[in-house]
Order: structure tokens, then C-alpha cells, then sequence
């Protein structure tokens, strides 16, 4: 069994980015990230910009200007001013080289084709310069760089249309168990509403993995060996949920070891997940989660995740975490690690009652989990906690 950090890093030193590199229309770039540095082909601004509504000065000793004409946003005008002239100008407008200030109008009195400032003003003020955010030819966006909303109209701004990203990884969710009923199905004894699938799936796409297909395959060896198998084939990601423990009827293990998916770790110290397997063949990694609900979507949170961001070459590719201050006690049993379901609220944070691992309630009713390491037991109030914070 190895340690929660040993974990992690064999996840992430075995998912670095390995996806394909695309091209795409910007339009259909959001949430990936860029898989080449993109150099601007332009100056940003393209020209000095007006900041303001107001004028245009050539400055002189005066407070007084004799005002020329105007300048509107989308002009081309380049009017030249001698000093001691000014000409109207709107935010936007490009500012001519003659001028070296924009007066904004709030500070100025007009008197016919005379304004005169109701304060001095320097060299500079309320023009932007030419190429101020970025100039042709210099980095604008670095490999790596997640496309926002921001990156995407960033790189709009540069008349880029098209980026090369990583393309999001194919998934395949298989849930594993005779016991296993989908919800339109009669609840008989003995059986269960099949619930991981929907829960991963949901998690996946609130990252915005949408490319996911969902098998389901009963307790029987041969049928799940082809299940797999095919999907390691087809996939670049394989969640499995369930049948990784030790019973007789757990065969996804000695499966996933027939068709010769390599494991790079099986088994971590940690509650809950403590059967947890991670492995990989060619180019498709593979998890195979417990089939406990609660348990299976913590390792979701925190291992799948940082497949995915890895896979995606973003960063950071652990959840973020903050320091939270426990608002009631809590008494933490057994000697694994823990991750417990939480609420975070204004920098405290609440472990709720019911974190066995079969117990999705109480994940609903959270949106953070709190680390407990070995040594920790009793938790007071007030004690500070390592706090992962979900991304819902
Ligand atoms: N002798 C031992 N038994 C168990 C151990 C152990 O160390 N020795 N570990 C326990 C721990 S810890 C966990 S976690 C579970 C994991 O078992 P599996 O991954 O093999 O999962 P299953 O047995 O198939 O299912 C466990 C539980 O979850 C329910 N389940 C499964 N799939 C779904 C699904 N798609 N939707 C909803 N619920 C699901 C299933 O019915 C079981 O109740 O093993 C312990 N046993
Ligand atoms: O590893 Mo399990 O999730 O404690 O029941």
C-alpha cells in the first residue's frame, strides 16, 4: 500500500500532456489550453488610443487651447496640431502624433472654438500607447495558457482565429456489479440504483470533458476482460467503478492485468479509497475506482483530476486548497488518512456527520473536503485544516 503523495505523483509523472494537438476555430477553443506559444501579429493597441472622452492636446505653457476640430472612434483623421491646439476627441479614437495628452472633458470649459483646462496635465495622460498590452511579434499567449473567456477574447483582440490546443481526452466510464439497476428499472431485493456513472459523468462534464461513454458489465470475468479491453482500445481515459476489491467476484483487477494494462499502483493509504487502481496501456490510462460511491468520487477529485489537467497540460493540476479553521469538533476514527466531506463557508469549514464511503448524502450536502492526516484524531474547534475545495 502506498502513501496519499506517492500516489499523486505516479499519477502525475505518467500523465504528462500526451493528447493530441488540434487546431481549432477560437469559437470552439473554450476550457482547452494552448499547445503552441502564440506570437502576436500586431501591435495592442494598433495605434495610441484615446482613454477618454475629451481632447486632444499639444501641450503649451497655457491652461488654454484654440480647439480645432474632432476625432471620433473609427477615424482615420491624423489632424496636426501646433502647440497650443487641441482637437475634440472620443475614447477609442486614435490620438494624433502631434498631440501628447487627452484632457478628459469633465476637466475643461469650452468657449467657442476656446477651451481652457481647469487643471494642469503631463505628458501622456489618458493616451494608450501604441502596443501598450502586447507589440507585433512578442509573446501573447505562453503554451500552456488555459483559454478563458479573458484568453479567448484576448486573442480575439489580435484577430487570432484559430489555436492549437490539446484536444480533450476520450473517456470511457464502465460501473461493474450484478446488484446494479438503472433508475428506470423496478427495484427488486438484493438490488441497487446504479449511481456512479451518472455522479462521474456530471463531474466531468462541471470540468467540461463532454466525449464520455458509459458500459456497464455484470460480475462475470470473461465478459468484463472484453469490456475493457475494447475500451483501453478506444479510449485516451478509462474510469472503472467497482469489482477492485478483494472478492471472489471483483475481476476487474485480474482483468485489467490479462489484457495487459500495465499498474503502476494498486492500493493507497487513505479513507475512503483505499482500493484504488491506477495503470496504463499505451497511450490510455486507466483508473479503476471503488465501487462505494462516496469513495469513488473522492478519488475522482483527487487523483482522476490531475490525470485530466495533466493530460490537458494544465496547471495547477491539484484542486485548490486553503487553510480553514474548524467550526464544531470532530473525532476521526481509524488510522488512514482522511478525506471528509465538508462545507466551507467564509474561511471555516464544518466535517459532516456520515463519511462512510458508501454514503453519497452526505457528499451532496458538501463542497469541500478536509485532509486528516495519520496522526490527526481529534479535531477541536478553531484548529486549522487543510481544506480541498470542490470544483461544483
Ligand atoms: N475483505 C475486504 N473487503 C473489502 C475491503 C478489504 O480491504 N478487504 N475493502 C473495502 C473497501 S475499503 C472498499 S472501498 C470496497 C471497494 O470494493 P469494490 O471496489 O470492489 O466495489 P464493489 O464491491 O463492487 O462495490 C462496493 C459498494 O459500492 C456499490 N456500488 C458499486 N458500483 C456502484 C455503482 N455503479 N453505483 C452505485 N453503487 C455502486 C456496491 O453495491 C457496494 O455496496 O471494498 C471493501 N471490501
Ligand atoms: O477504501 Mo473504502 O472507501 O474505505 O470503503
Amino acid at each position: 500500500m502506498i502513501s496519499i503523495e506517492e500516489a499523486k505523483n505516479k499519477v502525475k509523472e505518467n500523465t504528462q500532456p500526451h493528447l493530441n494537438k488540434v487546431k481549432k476555430s477560437i469559437h470552439n477553443s473554450g476550457g482547452l489550453t494552448l499547445a503552441e506559444t502564440i506570437y502576436s501579429k500586431i501591435d495592442m493597441p494598433p495605434f495610441r488610443q484615446s482613454a477618454m472622452d475629451g481632447y486632444a492636446l499639444n501641450l503649451h505653457d497655457s491652461l488654454e487651447y484654440k480647439l480645432l476640430g474632432e476625432i471620433k472612434a473609427g477615424d482615420e483623421a491624423a489632424p496636426k496640431l501646433k502647440s497650443g491646439e487641441a482637437v475634440r476627441i472620443f475614447t477609442g479614437a486614435p490620438v494624433p502624433d502631434s498631440a501628447n495628452a487627452v484632457m478628459m472633458q469633465e476637466k475643461v470649459q469650452k468657449e467657442k472654438n476656446i477651451i481652457k483646462l481647469t487643471e494642469s496635465i503631463s505628458q501622456g495622460t489618458n493616451i494608450r500607447p501604441q502596443g501598450e498590452q502586447v507589440k507585433k511579434g512578442a509573446i501573447a499567449l505562453e503554451k500552456g495558457t488555459l483559454l478563458t473567456p479573458a484568453a479567448i477574447g484576448f486573442l480575439s483582440s489580435l484577430g487570432i482565429t484559430e489555436v492549437s490546443v490539446y484536444d480533450r481526452p476520450k473517456i470511457a466510464i464502465i460501473t461493474t456489479g450484478n446488484e446494479l439497476v438503472s433508475p428506470q428499472e423496478p427495484l427488486t431485493y438484493g438490488k441497487i440504483y446504479e449511481s456512479n456513472s451518472t455522479m462521474l459523468t456530471e463531474a466531468l462534464k462541471a470540468l467540461g470533458y463532454d466525449d464520455v461513454s458509459v458500459f456497464k458489465v455484470e460480475d462475470d470475468y470473461e465478459k468484463t476482460k472484453t469490456l475493457l479491453d475494447t475500451a483501453v482500445s478506444n479510449n485516451d481515459l478509462v474510469i472503472i467503478t467497482g469489482g477492485i476489491s478483494v472478492g471472489d467476484y471483483d475481476f476487474v483487477g485480474k482483468a485489467l492485468h490479462e489484457i495487459q494494462v500495465k499498474e503502476i499502483f494498486y492500493k493507497v493509504k487513505q479513507k475512503p479509497g483505499k482500493p484504488l487502481f491506477f495503470g496504463m496501456r499505451n497511450n490510455t490510462r486507466v483508473f479503476a475506482l471503488p465501487g462505494n460511491p462516496a469513495a469513488s468520487l473522492t478519488c475522482f477529485y483527487i487523483y482522476v483530476y490531475i490525470a485530466l489537467q495533466n493530460m490537458m497540460g494544465r496547471t495547477p493540476v491539484e484542486l485548490n486548497r486553503v487553510q480553514a479553521k474548524l467550526s464544531k469538533v470532530f473525532v476521526k476514527k481509524g488510522d488512514r488518512p482522511q478525506f471528509l466531506k465538508a462545507i466551507f463557508y467564509e474561511g471555516k469549514v464544518e466535517i459532516l456527520e456520515g463519511q462512510n464511503s458508501s454514503m453519497l448524502h452526505t457528499f451532496a450536502l458538501a463542497n469541500a473536503l478536509v485532509f486528516a492526516d495519520e496522526a490527526t484524531t481529534n479535531i477541536q474547534p478553531g484548529n486549522t485544516l487543510e481544506t480541498i475545495l470542490l470544483p461544483i
